[in-house]
C-alpha cells in the first residue's frame, strides 16, 4: 500500500501530542493550539475514523499551576507536578472535545501494564469499549508509578505499544519539527526532511538525536524506535509538525507532510509473523466439526460452544491451538480465559454464558483479530 493509499484509507488513528507542542516554552499549556487539534480530530471523528489521543503535557501543566519554572529533577516532585497537572490536561482537552458533542474518557498506563498479558487485554477492552461509545480515549502514562519513563518522558513508545494493542492503521506522531530530518535540525539547519522511510531501518537511530525543548525528554530517537516497534502492527507512522494548519485534515487528505514510516508487512502478515514466531503453545482447546469449519473457511472468532475439552494449565492471553476432531491443528490463537475459566463456559452458548457469569464477558474464547489459520 502506498503512503497516499495508507493515509487517505486509515480507520484507525493513534493521534500523539509531545510535551514540546503542548507546552507554551515550557510555561503551561498552550490551550489555543489545543483547541485547534480538538476541532481537527471532532471533524475525524465526524469522518468515521477512530481516534485514540495519546498526549504529554501532565508535567508541564502541573509546573504552571504550581508556579515552577523548572522541571525538576526529583521523581517525587515530577510525579507531584504530574498528578497536579493530568487534571488540567483532561480539562482541557474535555472542555474542546465538548464543543463537538464529543466525551473523552481518561486511560493512565504504564509500559509495565502493556507487558502483562492479562493487563493488557483488560487494557484493550476498556479502549475498545471506549471507541465503540464514540468516546475519545486520552492515554498518557501512569505518571505516580512509572519511575523510567517519567524520568525519561517518553510517551513515543507508549503511542507505539497502544497502536501495537489496537492495531491502529496510522500512528500519528505530532511534534515541534516537520518530521525526521538528516541529523537533528537545531544543530545543523541544513540537514534535510526525510519523506518517505522504512520502518525499523536502523540507519535512521543514527540520524535522531536526543530531545530539543527543555520540558520534553526523549527526542527523535524514541519517536524513530516508536516507529519500528508500531510496524510490528501493520501500523504505519507519520511524524509531522503540529504547527501545519490543519495538520491532521491535510494528512487524512494524503498531503505530503512530514516523515511518512512505511511498515513492511500489512497487519495481518505482522500478526502472523508474530504468532508464527511463538514457539509454544500453552493448551490445546480441541474443537468440534462446525467450529473447526467456520474457523477455516468464515474466518470467524472460537466461541466456547464449538469446544469440547482443552488441555493445558494456560493463562487469559495465552497462546493455544485450536485443533479438530481428527487431532489437525486448525489454527493458533490468544485465549481471553484462564484454563478453569474456559473450562466452566465449554460447550455452552453465549446467551448461557452472559446469563451464568454476566453479560460483561466476553462472549469469545479466542477473538479471530488474535487467531491465525495453521498451515497457511
Ligand atoms: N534528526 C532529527 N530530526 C528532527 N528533530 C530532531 C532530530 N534529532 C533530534 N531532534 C530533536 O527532537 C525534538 C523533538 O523531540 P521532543 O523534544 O522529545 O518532542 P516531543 O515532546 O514532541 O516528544 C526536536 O525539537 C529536535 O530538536
Ligand atoms: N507523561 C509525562 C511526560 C511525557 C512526555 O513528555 O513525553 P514526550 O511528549 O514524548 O516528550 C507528561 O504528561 O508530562
Amino acid at each position: 500500500m502506498t503512503r497516499t493509499e495508507r493515509l487517505t484509507r486509515a480507520r484507525r488513528w493513534v493521534v500523539k501530542i509531545g510535551s514540546a507542542l503542548l507546552t507554551n516554552n515550557g510555561q503551561g499549556l498552550d490551550e489555543a493550539a489545543i483547541g485547534r487539534w480538538v476541532a481537527q480530530m471532532i471533524e475525524l471523528r465526524r469522518q468515521g475514523i477512530e481516534l485514540i489521543l495519546v498526549s504529554s503535557g501532565a508535567v508541564a501543566a502541573g509546573m504552571r499551576r504550581l508556579g515552577w519554572t523548572q522541571r525538576p529533577d526529583s521523581l517525587s516532585a515530577l510525579q507531584a507536578a504530574a498528578s497536579v497537572g493530568q487534571a488540567a490536561l483532561v480539562q482541557t482537552y474535555e472542555e474542546h472535545f465538548q464543543r463537538g458533542g464529543l466525551h473523552t474518557g481518561q486511560i493512565l498506563l504504564t509500559h509495565e501494564d502493556l507487558r502483562k498479558r492479562g493487563r493488557y487485554l483488560n487494557a484493550r477492552g476498556t479502549l475498545r469499549t471506549l471507541v465503540e461509545l464514540g468516546v475519545v480515549p486520552i492515554i498518557n502514562e501512569n505518571d505516580t508509578v512509572a519511575t523510567e519513563e517519567i524520568r525519561f518522558g517518553d510517551n513515543d513508545t507508549l503511542a507505539a505499544l497502544v497502536s501495537n494493542l489496537v492495531e491502529a492503521d496510522l500512528l500519528v506522531i505530532l511534534t515541534d519539527q516537520q518530521g525526521l530530518y538528516e541529523a537533528d535540525p537545531r544543530r545543523n539547519p541544513e540537514a534535510r526532511l526525510l519523506p518517505e522511510v522504512v520502518a525499523g531501518d536502523p540507519a535512521l537511530e543514527a540520524m535522531a538525536g536526543g530531545a530539543g525543548s527543555g520540558i520534553s525528554r526523549g527526542g527523535m530517537l524514541t519517536k524513530v524506535r516508536a516507529a519500528g516497534r508500531a510496524a510490528r502492527s501493520g501500523t504505519a507512522t507519520l511524524i509531522a509538525s503540529g504547527h501545519h494548519p490543519d495538520v491532521l485534515l491535510a494528512l487524512r487528505e494524503g498531503a505530503m507532510l512530514g516523515t511518512y514510516f512505511s511498515p513492511r508487512l500489512a497487519r495481518l502478515a505482522a500478526r502472523k509473523q508474530w504468532l508464527a514466531g511463538q514457539l509454544q503453545v500453552q493448551g490445546k482447546l480441541f474443537l468440534d466439526a462446525g467450529a473447526a469449519r467456520v474457523l477455516r473457511e468464515e474466518g470467524r472468532s472460537l466461541l466456547p460452544v464449538g469446544v469440547t475439552r482443552l488441555e493445558g494449565n494456560f493463562q487469559r492471553g495465552d497462546l493455544v491451538a485450536c485443533l479438530d476432531p481428527e487431532g489437525r491443528e486448525v489454527a493458533r490463537g490468544l485465549v481471553n480465559y484462564d484454563w478453569q475459566e474456559a473450562q466452566q463456559r465449554l460447550g455452552r452458548s453465549s446467551t448461557e454464558i452472559a446469563q451464568r457469569f454476566g453479560a460483561l464477558d466476553e462472549p469469545e474464547l479466542v477473538h479471530r483479530d488474535n487467531l491465525v489459520l495453521s498451515g497457511h
